[in-house]
């Protein structure tokens, strides 16, 4: 399917997919995915076993992986697929991990907020974070588990505990990206596998802030039009939650996004320069102490914060009406790590 794309691809998500299905690379890169057998889990899992860069892809939840991994081990392509099931056997599950991608908490239902989830997910973040952080504490740690605004710094927090060094925890966006790239495509009907659009600050909400203004190829919209776009990234998640009436959430296209996001580890690590990915990580950027932005990725993680670049207004003031929320989410976060580790 994909060798008969012949033309060039600019950097975006369809091209990060091409390189990835296409590229031989002899490295070993060992994957983890954690939470594996549920809606993100399986099908993040086939996207990654059906990379040639993922060589031992390693399966771990509190139920059904002998299953799933059963399942994706009969796919001839490179990638050792093997099972891990219950707390007995997370430390295994870690074992040599090079990139280790966290799905695993409970989904939204209609009329919930990501910050409802809290609750349920901190703890499970908690405990997988504790494991990251001793067993495999040099891995790229790739969190999807929501809400993203707290579950970073809560993993932040466990490593430092442990004595382990936080550089490598990265909350994944990519799914805000992934969103703004198609749906600018489709108001200004581009082909949406050419368009980039940075997506910064957090995963929830306002605190979502797309950059139509560095957009690449560049777009522009009239006030209410780029309002109105910009509402429906903040809210894409929303409208998953909700046409999907209480069966969970995004899954198909974050398990399209999560596969994006290792792919793009995955190549830093085997030495390509210029990789960039917008990410959700420890930062300075703003007065939030974690904020999402534009980071060329290398071999030990993040190689350089690109930072905001150039704003126009309207988005200098949604990054000004994001930071109380982010630094609520963060202080929520640490504070959990506080009182219950
Ligand atoms: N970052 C993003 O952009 C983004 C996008 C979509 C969903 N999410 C979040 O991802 C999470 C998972 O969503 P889903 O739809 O796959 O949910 P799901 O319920 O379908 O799957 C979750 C899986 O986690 C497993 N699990 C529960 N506790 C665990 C533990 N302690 N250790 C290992 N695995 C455990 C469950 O058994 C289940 O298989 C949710 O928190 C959701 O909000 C984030
Ligand atoms: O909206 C959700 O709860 C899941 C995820 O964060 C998303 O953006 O789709």
């Amino acid at each position: 399917m994909f060798s008969r794309i012949t033309k060039p691809q600019t950097a975006n998500a369809f091209s990060h997919l091409i390189k990835n299905f296409s590229t031989t690379n002899t490295a070993c890169r060992r994957v983890a995915v954690m939470g594996a057998s549920g809606g993100i889990g399986q099908p993040l899992s086939l996207l990654l076993k059906n990379s040639p860069l993922v060589t031992q892809l390693s399966l771990y939840d509190i139920v059904h992986t002998p299953g799933v991994a059963a399942d994706l081990s009969h796919i001839n392509s490179p990638a050792k697929v093997t099972g891990y099931v219950g707390p007995d056997q997370l430390a295994d599950s870690l074992k040599g991990a090079e990139v280790v991608v966290i799905p695993a908490g409970v989904p939204r239902k209609p009329g919930m907020t990501r910050d409802d989830l809290f609750n349920t997910n901190a703890s499970i973040v908690a405990n997988l974070a504790k494991a990251c952080a001793e067993t495999c504490p040099s891995a790229m740690i790739c969190i999807i588990s929501n809400p993203v605004n707290s579950t970073v710094p809560i993993a932040t927090e466990v490593y430092k505990k442990v004595g382990a060094d936080p550089i490598r925890i990265f909350g994944v966006t990519t799914l805000d990206i992934v969103r703004a790239n198609m749906f600018v495509a489709e108001l200004k009907g581009l082909d949406p596998t050419t368009v980039n659009i940075p997506v910064i600050g957090g995963h929830a909400g306002i605190t979502i802030i797309p950059l139509i203004s560095q957009a690449t190829p560049a777009v522009e919209f009239p006030p209410d039009q780029l309002k109105a776009l910009t509402e429906r990234i903040q809210d894409a998640g929303t409208e998953v939650v909700k046409a999907k009436a209480g069966a969970g959430s995004a899954t198909l296209s974050m398990a399209f996004a999560g596969a994006r996001f290792a792919f793009s580890m995955i190549r830093a690590l085997n030495g390509e320069e210029g990789v960039v990915e917008c990410a959700y990580i420890r930062s300075n950027v703003t007065e939030a102490t974690y904020f999402s932005t534009p980071l060329v990725l290398g071999p030990n993680g993040m190689a350089k914060n690109l930072g905001l670049g150039k704003l126009s207004a309207y988005e200098s003031g949604l990054v000004e009406g994001a930071i109380a929320e982010l630094k609520g989410s963060i202080k929520k976060g640490e504070a959990f790590v506080a009182n219950n580790m």
